[in-house]
Parts: structure tokens; C-alpha cells; sequence
């Protein structure tokens, strides 16, 4: 509750007891519309590395690429605090790949990836699973134009994404299978739109949830990870008989290779893979279709390559990729125009070293190829598919609803079949 900084802790807005700098961030918070343009607006003061405390947690804030590149290869910062938040998602003990550090992390990582490469990542398994999930967005999507043509674009992909973690998980081996996708979406839905990935009140002070678990989010953030983590003890049981074949099967295959592997363990990793994939994959394909509507111009150049490139008469698959440019966008030399066309060279799609929104390092996203090749598909297959069109009386604005990651609020387009 000390109100002085630590010698060599990084500039930053003064603290006050008890709450430290909570007050000057909401408050910046609430001004900017959202914290990372309330981190820059500091980051123009403090320079690019902001100290601040937020109750009881001492934060340090990092802006721009060069400073943020830092911090991912430093191995000292991989760390992962061993507090409330990262005990309470799995059951009192810090468990899985996300919360945990040291050598640990580094062992489960690794064999993650080695599961992943093997089972997952190939062609003829990640390409099929995905594909024909795109079919079944583009049935949902022409149903809901003969009931109404105006709809929510940012909620056509929840299930979808859900769908396509949950057969890396199970490989689609048992049962119950659409009841417990149901139930996973929902879950995932309320686990993204209630809990944020830069804490909550009952993480910045965590003795509220002694006196009100409810008010602080305690109650709401345990009792969200406890249905989905009971869903996905279920699912190892009935996979331990089923013997199948996706990443459960996988890893229940290795668990007398020592003290660390356990069931416990393989249900936090699952954990893991849904936090990693669900919100991150959805965002990024709201933020995707929300240009396509405000720019018209870059969504009919889109159609016309995928025209050229793959035709009408079959959907994009994944072997049109090395053809098509769709799915790198971002930018630096005017980052706020969009420009996907940016990324050619000489007819070639190059992408520069600061494109890193899968991290870098030790901690770089382990979903990568899964994450690229859907949002790949779901782009390409859509536009060929759909004209995407902003409803006049009802635009959309680039407005940031600061969810588990931060997203688009929710929008509405007129969807036509092309
Ligand atoms: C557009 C989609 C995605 C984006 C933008 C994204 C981005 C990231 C980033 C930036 C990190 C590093 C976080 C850190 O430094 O701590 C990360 C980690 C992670 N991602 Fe992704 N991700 C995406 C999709 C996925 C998918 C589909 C999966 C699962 C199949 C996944 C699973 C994970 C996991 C488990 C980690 C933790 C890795 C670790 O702690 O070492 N992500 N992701």
C-alpha cells in the first residue's frame, strides 16, 4: 500500500494509498474510449515504458513496437505471477501453459507444439476440419438472409470457432458432441465478454472477495473457468476409453512421462487452447469484416482477386493461400489508412518484421497456424460468397468494447449473396 515507488521502477502517474494510480487510469480510460489509447496518451508523458500500481499489483506498461519487441525476448519477462487470478482459473493451483513459468512452461510448451505439429497441423487434417466448417458458416449465413438480411456480423463466428478448438481438443470422438459445443459457446461468450485480460477489480484487490465475491467479479470469474473447465474434465474421461484421435487423446497418451503430466494438467492446457483461440480468432475477424464495411473499395478489389484467383465455381481451400493476400493486414507507415495492398512488393506478399500480433519468443502464440488458416478461410469464402454493405441508418463505428481482448462492439451489415 506503500505510496513511494521502488529505486528504478519505470515513470508513471503518481500512487495514492490503497489504490495506487487506479483513479488517473480509469479515468484516462473512460476519456480515451480505451486503455490502449489511455496508455499511449501516457506513454507521450512517461516515455515508452509506464510504471503504475493498480491496487496492489505493481503494472508496468510498454508502447511501440521496439519496446515491446524487447519484452518479448527477454527471458527474465516470460514470467507469469503466481497470484489469485492465475490460481483461481484452475481450481486453487496454477496449472497449464498461459499462468504457468520456468521449467515447467517450458516442457508442457514444447510438447504441445510436437502434439499439435503432429495430430493438427497437416494439411489433410487442420485443411478439412476447417473447410467444412466455412460450409457450415456459409449455410447459417444464407439462412439467416431469407429470415433477414440485416444481421450482426461480429456474432456469425463464435460457434464456429468453438467448433473447429473443440475438434483440435477432441477430434469430434464421442457422443455428446453438439450439446457440449452449445454449452462450450456459451461459456466462451461469457468468459469473453466478462473477464479482461488486464484483470478486474478482485485481481487489483483481492481482499474484496471476502467481503463481496459477487461485486468484485470473484464469484463470476471462478464460477465462468468452472464450466468450462467441468466440461472439459468430462470430455478426458470419456476419451480416456474412447482412445480417439485429437489432442486429449494425444497427450493422455503421455501421462506416466513424469511428476508434471496429470489429467489436471491436459484439462488446463484445453483451458489454454479455448482462452487463446476463442476471443483472439472472433476479434480479429470483427475488426476484419468492420473494414470491409467502411471501406467498400478494398472489399470489391478482395472479390475480384478471389474471382481471379480461385473463380466462383468452388470455395477458396487452403492450397489457394500462397495465391491470395487477404489475410495480412496491418500497418505502420500510415497505420490508421487501410491498406492491405501495403504488404506487396513486387507482386509479392512481405510482411515486415514488426507484423507481430502472434507475440515473438518463448511465449509466441502456439495457435498460429491454426488461428491463420481459419481466418484465412473464413475471409476469402465469405467475400466470394456475400457482399458485406453498411446498413445507412444503422453505420458502424470504430468503437472498442473491452472485452477478455479488446473488439469490436457488436454490428450490423446487409448481407447479400454475390
Ligand atoms: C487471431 C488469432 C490469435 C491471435 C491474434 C493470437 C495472439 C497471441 C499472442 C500475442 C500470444 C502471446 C501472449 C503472451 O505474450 O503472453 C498468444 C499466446 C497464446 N495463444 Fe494465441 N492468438 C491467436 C489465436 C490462437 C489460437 C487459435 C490458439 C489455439 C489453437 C491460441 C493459443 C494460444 C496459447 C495457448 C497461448 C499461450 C502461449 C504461451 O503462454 O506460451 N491462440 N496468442
Amino acid at each position: 500500500w506503500d505510496t513511494r515507488k521502488p529505486k528504478n521502477f519505470p515513470p508513471g502517474p503518481k500512487w495514492f494509498p490503497i489504490i495506487g494510480c487506479a483513479w488517473q487510469l480509469h479515468y484516462l480510460h473512460q476519456r480515451k474510449g480505451s486503455l490502449a489509447k489511455a496508455i499511449q496518451e501516457l506513454s507521450l508523458q512517461y516515455g515508452s515504458v509506464v510504471g503504475a500500481r493498480i491496487g496492489r499489483r505493481r503494472t508496468v506498461f510498454v508502447c511501440g513496437v521496439k519496446t515491446i519487441k524487447e519484452l518479448y525476448t527477454t527471458d527474465e519477462l516470460n514470467g507469469r505471477p503466481d497470484d489469485i487470478s492465475t490460481k483461481s482459473r484452475t481450481l486453487g493451483k496454477r496449472r497449464g501453459i498461459v499462468a504457468v513459468d520456468s521449467k515447467i512452461f517450458l516442457e508442457q510448451k514444447r510438447i504441445v507444439l510436437k502434439i499439435l505439429k503432429e495430430h493438427w497441423f497437416r494439411r489433410e487434417i487442420l485443411g478439412n476440419v476447417l473447410e467444412q466448417e466455412v460450409r457450415t458458416i456459409i449455410a447459417d449465413i444464407e439462412k439467416k438472409i431469407v429470415e433477414n438480411p440485416k444481421m450482426c456480423v461480429n456474432n456469425l463466428f463464435g460457434v464456429h470457432v468453438v467448433t473447429s478448438l473443440y475438434s483440435l481438443l477432441t477430434g469430434h470422438e464421442t457422443n455428446n458432441d453438439n450439446e457440449d459445443i452449445k454449452e462450450l459457446n456459451s461459456a466462451m461468450e461469457s468468459f469473453s465478454q466478462n473477464i479482461s485480460l488486464i484483470g478486474t477489480v478482485f485481481t487489483h484487490f483481492p481482499f474484496l472477495r471476502h467481503i463481496c465475491p459477487d461485486a468484485c467479479g470473484y464469484n463470476l470469474y471462478v464460477n465462468i473457468h468452472k464450466r468450462i473447465i467441468t466440461l472439459l474434465s468430462k470430455k478426458v474421461k470419456e476419451l480416456k476409453v474412447a482412445n480417439g484421435y485429437g489432442f486429449i487423446s494425444a497427450y493422455l497418451k503421455m501421462l506416466d512421462f513424469g511428476p508434471n503430466f496429470s489429467e489436471d494438467q491436459l484439462v488446463a492446457i484445453s483451458l489454454d487452447i479455448l482462452i487463446g483461440g476463442y476471443d483472439t480468432t472472433c476479434n480479429m475477424l470483427g475488426f476484419a469484416f468492420l473494414y470491409m464495411l467502411l471501406h467498400p473499395d478494398v472489399q470489391a478489389k478482395v472479390q475480384e482477386e478471389i474471382d481471379r484467383v480461385v473463380g466462383r465455381e468452388r470455395l477458396p481451400t487452403l492450397d489457394d493461400r500462397p495465391r491470395g493476400t487477404l489475410d495480412e493486414n496491418s500497418g505502420w507507415e500510415n497505420p490508421k489508412a487501410f491498406n492491405p495492398e501495403r504488404f506487396m512488393k513486387d507482386g509479392r506478399l512481405t510482411i515486415p518484421n514488426n507484423f507481430i500480433q502472434f507475440g515473438l519468443g518463448k511465449r509466441r502464440c502456439l495457435g498460429e497456424v491454426h488461428a491463420r488458416t481459419n481466418i484465412f478461410l473464413i475471409i476469402a469464402s465469405l467475400l466470394q460468397k456475400f457482399n458485406f454493405k453498411a446498413i445507412p441508418e444503422n453505420l458502424p463505428l470504430l468503437d472498442i468494447f473491452e472485452g477478455f481482448t479488446p473488439s469490436v462492439k457488436p454490428f450490423k451489415a446487409l448481407v447479400t449473396l454475390r
